[in-house]
Parts: C-alpha cells; sequence; structure tokens
C-alpha cells in the first residue's frame, strides 16, 4: 500500500491521517468544503508545531509529515488510492452515500474502510459492489497516541481484505484486535454506555461532574473520569453510539440519557465545540 486517503478532516480523520503520514505513506485528507479543510490544515500545522516545541519531534519530521499530506474537497484523488478510510460523522446515510460514489471512483482493488463507532459494517458496505473489500478499521481517540485498532469483519468481508487492514495496523504500529460485526463492537458496547451512565448520574443530581468523575479516576483507577471522556470523544458521537445500540436491540438499557440529548441539541458536543460537561474556552 502507498497511497490512502482518509474522508473527513474532523477529530479522527486528521489524526488517522497523520499516523499514516508519520509512516511515510501519501496521505490525502478530504473533508466537504474550503473553510472546513483550511481549518483541519491549520490544525494539523499547529499540532505538529506543539510537537516540535516539546521537543517530541524534530523540524526534519514535521516538514516530512507535511511532505506526505494533501488537503482536498475533491473526492475524485481517491481514484489511485490504495485504501480509504473514512472518518466523516456517524450517520449511515451519509458515511453509504460516501461509499456509493467512492466504490465508482477508486480502482477495483482499492480497499474501503470505515472507521465508525457502532454502525453495521455489513450495511455500508451494502451501498458498495465491493462488500468483499470492505471492512472496519477503528481507531480510537486520540489515533496518534492509541494503540488499538479494532478491524471488523463485515458478513461480507474477505480473508485477504482483513489480512490487509490487520498488517497494515501492525505497520503503523497500533495493536490490531479483530472483531466480529457487532452494534458498538467491542470497546464502544462496553464504554459508551458507562458515560451515558455517568450522564444520568449527572442529571439526576447523584453528584457533580467534578464528584462523577474523581469518584471514577480514584475508584476505577481510570486515567479520565467519563464525563471528560465523553468530552473529549464528541457528545453528538457519544449519543450516535447510544442510538445505534438502542435501535439495533431495542434493549431500553441503551436508552440515551435525557441529558446527553439536551446537550447535543444545545450544541455543547465537548472539546470541539469548547464546551460540554466542562468548559474549554477559557
Ligand atoms: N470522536 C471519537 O472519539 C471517535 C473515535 C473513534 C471513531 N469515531 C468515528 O469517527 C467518525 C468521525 O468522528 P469525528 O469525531 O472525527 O467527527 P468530527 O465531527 O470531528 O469530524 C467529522 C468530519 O467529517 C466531515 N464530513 C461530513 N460529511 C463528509 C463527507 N461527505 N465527506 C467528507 N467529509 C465529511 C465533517 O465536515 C467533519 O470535518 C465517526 O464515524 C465517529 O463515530 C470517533
Amino acid at each position: 500500500m502507498k497511497k490512502i486517503v482518509v474522508i473527513g478532516g474532523g477529530t479522527m480523520g486528521l489524526d488517522i491521517a497523520q499516523v499514516f503520514a508519520k509512516k511515510e505513506f501519501d496521505v490525502v485528507v478530504r473533508d466537504i468544503n474550503d473553510d472546513i479543510i483550511k481549518a483541519s490544515e491549520a490544525r494539523l500545522n499547529k499540532g505538529l508545531d506543539k510537537l516540535v516545541a516539546k521537543g517530541k519531534m524534530d523540524e526534519a519530521k514535521k516538514a516530512d509529515i507535511l511532505a506526505h499530506m494533501t488537503f482536498t474537497t475533491d473526492l475524485n484523488l481517491a481514484a489511485d488510492a490504495d485504501l480509504v478510510v473514512e472518518a466523516a460523522i456517524e450517520n449511515l446515510d451519509i458515511k453509504k452515500s460516501i461509499f456509493a460514489e467512492l466504490d465508482k471512483i477508486c480502482k477495483p482493488e482499492t480497499i474501503l474502510a470505515s472507521n465508525t463507532s457502532s454502525i453495521s459494517i455489513t450495511a455500508i458496505a451494502a451501498a458498495t459492489q465491493r462488500p468483499d473489500k470492505f471492512i472496519g478499521m477503528h481507531f480510537f481517540n486520540p489515533a496518534t497516541v492509541m494503540k488499538l485498532v479494532e478491524v471488523i469483519r463485515g458478513a461480507h468481508t474477505s480473508d485477504e481484505t482483513y489480512q490487509a487492514i490487520h498488517d497494515l495496523s501492525v505497520e503503523i504500529g497500533k495493536e490490531p484486535v479483530e472483531v466480529n460485526e457487532a452494534p458498538g463492537f467491542v470497546v464502544n458496547k462496553i464504554l459508551i454506555p458507562m458515560i451515558n451512565e455517568a450522564c444520568d448520574l449527572l442529571y439526576t443530581g447523584v453528584a457533580s461532574a467534578e464528584g462523577i468523575d474523581t469518584a471514577m479516576k480514584l475508584g476505577a483507577n481510570h486515567p479520565m473520569g467519563p464525563l471528560a471522556l465523553g468530552d473529549l470523544v464528541g457528545l453528538d458521537v457519544c449519543l450516535a453510539i447510544m442510538d445505534t445500540l438502542y435501535n439495533e436491540t431495542h434493549d431500553p438499557k441503551y436508552r440515551a440519557s435525557l441529558l446527553m440529548r439536551k446537550m447535543v441539541r444545545a450544541g455543547k458536543l465537548g472539546r470541539k465545540t469548547g464546551v460540554g460537561f466542562y468548559d474549554y474556552r477559557k
């Protein structure tokens, strides 16, 4: 594999792109309009400058990463890609329309992967004529740091496709775990309902946000409290995952917290909007 296209230059897409560029793959980041793509490129520059200032990266490596990355709004740059990793918003219809287009644009051997947090790989793959070359490649936030990649087989994913993404994950320094398709896969089936419970504790006044997070850090030895983690993941992403868990199972234990839904409606999505359970604007 040489050329990788990442769809979406948001929280996950930009970091995933950076992981590949660091390993000298040619990476294209594609988002929907000029303002978003420019903001994404600016965030990359700022992030790399910070690493250089802290002595964690030298100027030569920064220049090398930038030289391996292209920012665009043009999906046609995916025509000769070996792999496309989609990290657009967590919505089945949007993901299906992106992949239906990619299926027409990309060469027949291109592997199509989604970084979805919870949506059925088989359902997204159905938008393409190549479900055997379709797979889940699920990175964790921040993708530049977190070691895990869940490699998710859809109903039609071939062994060759699975092996290629497994091997690629190892090549970029990650630890792949093989997962069979199920709502939320492994990590989010456990993690997001925990964040949802924390929202309910806050909503019902059992403890303050700081109290809930401190309790879980000191009482369960978690490095970060569940509400701070919700802010990091993005509450819109958490809500979309809860809704997928509920809609796929109809089990009431997956009902999204009313507070989580209210915060998403209010645009309080966490770090990416500056406000969530905590205020990041200062
Ligand atoms: N945030 C997390 O912690 C996390 C972790 C793992 C996986 N994910 C998954 O990764 C995906 C992206 O999540 P995120 O947190 O980066 O969201 P985000 O909102 O930060 O970024 C999404 C980006 O996709 C862009 N986009 C929307 N439609 C597009 C299209 N048609 N073509 C190209 N770009 C498009 C948006 O403009 C935005 O820049 C979701 O499926 C999410 O569930 C998120």
